[in-house]
């Protein structure tokens, strides 16, 4: 891809979506520049370990880019589109990746009819695994989408989704893999205070998850029938579940999608 890419905000989300880009050899390292708010041994960190350019202007970093990619945390928009909005030049588009926060805000904030087209990626565009959900602004056009859907095709899969469906993909998949993670802790705990060796424990626990994930996408069966045909008769599924069942288990996790996707319209609103 012929653009250059400039990442305003340069944390977690940036990290991973560079690691996965660079890898993915869609861009060059030459063509990416990153900046963030001021920590300055951050940038170079990222500097040293993907080779891209930094700087701790962020005018110098518009000046680079055709393609501004916002990476800051939603309440730090404000302060941060400030000091460059007008430097956008007419041919550059914007791709946030921030929770909660529309395509027209940021239109609004930049006071001029930018392409801004939303995404909603996770961290496992790192290694080519994220599910990213994209939705174009008003004054996006195809071209545009199209753009933003190649960047991070190289990354993991995608959808354009309404945008009004955007807080319920950050839950799911944005956040998503913190609440996997979070349920593989608890596992990898459990097995250890039970005296399993630490490293068997994780082991064991990652092919665990990475099955039971490629027998979703494979089997293509329903996750319920799955689950059934695990669970036998009066065996150690069905006291294991019992045990999930009690605790409202789905309940909980259907309050914590809900939790989380009014938390992303809550960033918003901010
Ligand atoms: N961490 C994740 O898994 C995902 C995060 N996101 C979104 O990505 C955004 C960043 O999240 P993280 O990387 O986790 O946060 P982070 O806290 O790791 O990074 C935020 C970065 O923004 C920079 N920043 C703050 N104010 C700035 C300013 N005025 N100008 C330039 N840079 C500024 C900070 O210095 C820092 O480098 C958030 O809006 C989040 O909603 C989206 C998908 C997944
Ligand atoms: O926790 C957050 O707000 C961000 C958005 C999706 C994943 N992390």
């Amino acid at each position: 891809m012929n653009k250059k890419l400039a990442f305003i905000g340069a944390g977690a989300a940036a990290e991973a979506i560079i690691a996965g880009i660079l890898r993915a050899k869609i861009v060059a390292s030459e063509q990416i520049i990153v900046t963030n708010r001021q920590n300055e041994d951050r940038l170079k960190e990222l500097a040293k370990r993907y080779d891209v350019k930094y700087t701790t202007d962020a005018s110098e970093a518009i000046q680079f880019a055709d393609i501004i990619l916002l990476a800051m945390k939603p309440y730090d928009l404000h302060d941060a589109i400030d000091s460059w909005k007008k430097e956008v030049r007419d041919e550059q588009m914007i791709i946030s990746i921030l929770a909660g926060v529309e395509t027209a805000q940021i239109a609004d904030l930049i006071e001029r009819p930018v392409p801004v087209i939303r995404a909603m990626p996770n961290t496992s565009a790192s290694i080519g695994f994220a599910a990213t959900a994209l939705s174009s602004g008003k004054y996006a056009g195809k071209e545009h989408l199209e753009l933003a859907g190649a960047l991070f095709q190289t990354v993991g899969i995608t959808s354009v989704v309404p945008e009004k469906d955007m807080h319920t993909i950050t839950a799911l998949s944005g956040s998503g893999p913190a609440f996997i993670y979070y349920m593989v802790e608890a596992m990898e705990k459990a097995a250890i205070e039970l005296g399993l060796d630490n490293q068997l424990a994780r082991k064991f626990v990652i092919q665990t998850v990475l099955g039971a994930g490629h027998m979703l996408q494979i089997t293509k069966e329903e996750p319920e029938r799955l689950r059934e045909q695990i669970t036998s008769p009066q065996g150690t599924t069905e006291a294991g579940i019992k045990v999930l069942e009690n605790h409202h288990f789905q309940r909980v996790v259907s309050e914590c999608i809900k939790q989380a996707k009014e938390r992303s319209e809550q960033l918003g609103r901010k």
